[in-house]
């Protein structure tokens, strides 16, 4: 069985999958049952995605060789002339006795190839780079087959960051057995596994505190709305000629909240008033302005940082921002207020706050951390009491509690100048609508990913609010 794309897929550690793993095997099913089950279900899913005629297996020594020799006997039983290759004996009791139960020969890594490539070298208990005539042996034969598959995961995929330890080969097919790991999730890995397949083999509940991120509901808004009911974003605008940033992080809003007002210095009014009609434009000069507007306007959401500065009023608002106590969402400038003084940042963090920075302004105000970007994200979201949006291709989503999401519905061309700002302006819109602040950072990055799949090549930030109606149109 496989878990449907509707269902949050939880992510696993490789000791966490151990522990699973163990648990079952305690409450009485034998480990050889659970790697049957991992071969039968990615001999379903071989069969499902390119039945093969013939198939050459990869088996290693440990308990994912175990799961190969599985797979080569389910294979040739439907039928595919099936070889198994090795480098030596398996080394694990269940590996052993699924290698007893195959019948076929065993060849050496000079194997010639196949139409199918099966890499069960290694899984989650891979701990350094592939052995140099193991790594041939599989760019080799995958590259000469015309389907490969990865049992768990690419042989060479570290599971826990989905950091590469040697030349990987891109699998047409990667079948996770239990549960997603990092690995599936995590660049470069990821880009590894080709189609992801998840295969239940009877874990039973598994921890869901990592999950991947899924597609939001559409927030619909009451018969009986009205354009502050619906809820305010104010964004913080900079100086003359800096104002761009802000001004797409209000547009975006603008499709998620009923109203925004930009916050600009009376030196940038002008500019302002020449570039936008729905969002409203209000002059705030310091920390008094930004409390008069706050309690006049009643904001449901606020945006510090983009194209903010960092001169004395770009401190102020930041600062003002925070002790309002308003769901906030920090980003770009803001940053830099807090360099390396994550703590001062926690002390101010009074209500819901969101953190949206990309590695760069990760290290800039976090400073190295150890981890990797899953254990970096929880960790800062921690300290901070903030949700924390760990920017990139996979980008990561962290609540103080130690939820995370690892959201992959994205597009490269999301990789361009403004398209953070868009970002802020989404989750803040979302904020505004009453979501929680992880939630709305869930949310948020999600549409925003979908407006580079809509997108697509030739992408900019200007052109990304306008996709948001249908975005949303198709929740
Ligand atoms: N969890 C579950 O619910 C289920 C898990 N299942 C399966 O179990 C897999 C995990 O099995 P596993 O723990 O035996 O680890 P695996 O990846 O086969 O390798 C470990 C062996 O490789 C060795 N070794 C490591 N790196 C090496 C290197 N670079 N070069 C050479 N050797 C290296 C290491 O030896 P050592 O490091 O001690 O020298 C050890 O002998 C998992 O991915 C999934 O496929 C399913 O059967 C059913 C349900
Ligand atoms: N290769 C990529 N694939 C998918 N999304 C990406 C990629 N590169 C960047 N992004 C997304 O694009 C946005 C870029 O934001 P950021 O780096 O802050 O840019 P800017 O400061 O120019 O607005 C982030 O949401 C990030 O997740
Ligand atoms: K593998």
């Amino acid at each position: 069985m496989t878990l449907t794309s509707c269902d949050p897929r939880p992510v696993l550690t490789a000791a966490e999958m151990r522990a699973a793993e163990a648990r079952v095997i305690a409450a009485g099913t034998p480990a050889l049952d659970l790697m049957e089950r991992a071969g039968a279900a990615t001999v379903a899913a071989i069969l499902a995605f390119d039945p093969p005629s013939s198939a050459v297996v990869l088996c290693g020594p440990g308990n994912n060789g175990g799961d190969g020799y599985v797979v080569a006997r389910l294979l040739a039983a439907a039928g595919v002339a099936v070889r198994v290759a090795t480098s030596g004996p398996p080394r694990s009791d269940p590996a052993r006795a699924a290698a007893a139960a195959w019948d076929g020969a065993v060849e050496y890594f000079d194997a010639e190839p196949a139409t199918l490539c099966v890499d069960a070298l290694y899984g989650t208990g891979l701990t350094r780079a592939l052995p140099a005539p193991e790594a041939a042996a599989l760019a080799r034969l995958a590259g000469a087959a015309r389907t490969s598959v990865a049992l768990d995961l690419p042989s060479g995929a570290a599971s826990d960051d989905g950091a590469l330890l040697g030349e990987v080969p891109a699998f047409d097919l990667t079948v996770a057995f239990g549960a997603l790991k990092p690995a599936h999730l995590l660049e470069p890995a990821r880009s590894r596994c080709g189609r992801i397949v998840v295969a239940d083999v009877g874990l039973g509940p598994l921890d869901t505190s990592c999950t991947d991120n899924l597609r939001p509901p559409l927030p619909t808004p009451a018969a009986d709305a009205h354009k502050y009911t619906r809820g305010h974003v104010i964004v913080l605008g900079g100086g003359v000629g800096r104002g761009g940033a802000a001004r797409l992080s209000a547009q975006a809003a603008l499709h998620l909240a009923g109203a925004v007002t930009l916050g600009v210095p009376g030196a940038a009014v002008i500019e302002n008033a020449a570039r936008l009609d729905s969002p409203m434009l209000r002059r705030v000069d310091d920390a008094e302005a930004l409390a008069a507007l706050i309690s006049a306007a009643r904001p449901r959401a606020l945006v510090a940082g983009p194209g903010l500065g960092t001169h004395a009023r770009a401190a102020a608002l930041i600062d003002g921002s925070l002790a309002s106590g308003v769901p906030l969402v920090l980003d770009g400038d803001a940053f830099t207020h807090f360099a390396g003084d994550p703590g001062r940042l926690a002390k101010a963090v009074r209500g819901p706050v969101v953190l949206t920075p990309h590695e760069g302004e990760f290290a800039r105000l976090f400073g190295d951390r150890p981890g990797n970007r899953i254990d970096r994200a929880r960790t800062a979201a921690a300290l901070t009491g903030a949700v924390v949006v760990l920017k990139a291709a996979d980008t990561v989503i962290a609540a103080p509690d130690g939820r995370v999401r690892i959201n992959t519905h994205a597009a490269p061309w999301l990789a361009t100048a403004g398209s953070g700002d868009v970002l802020a302006g989404i989750i803040a819109g979302l904020l505004a609508g009453g979501r929680d602040s992880f939630d709305a950072a869930c949310a948020g990055v999600w549409l925003h990913g979908d407006l580079g799949v809509r997108g697509g090549p030739g992408l900019t930030a200007d052109a990304m609010h306008a996709l948001l109606p249908a975005a949303l149109a198709a929740l």
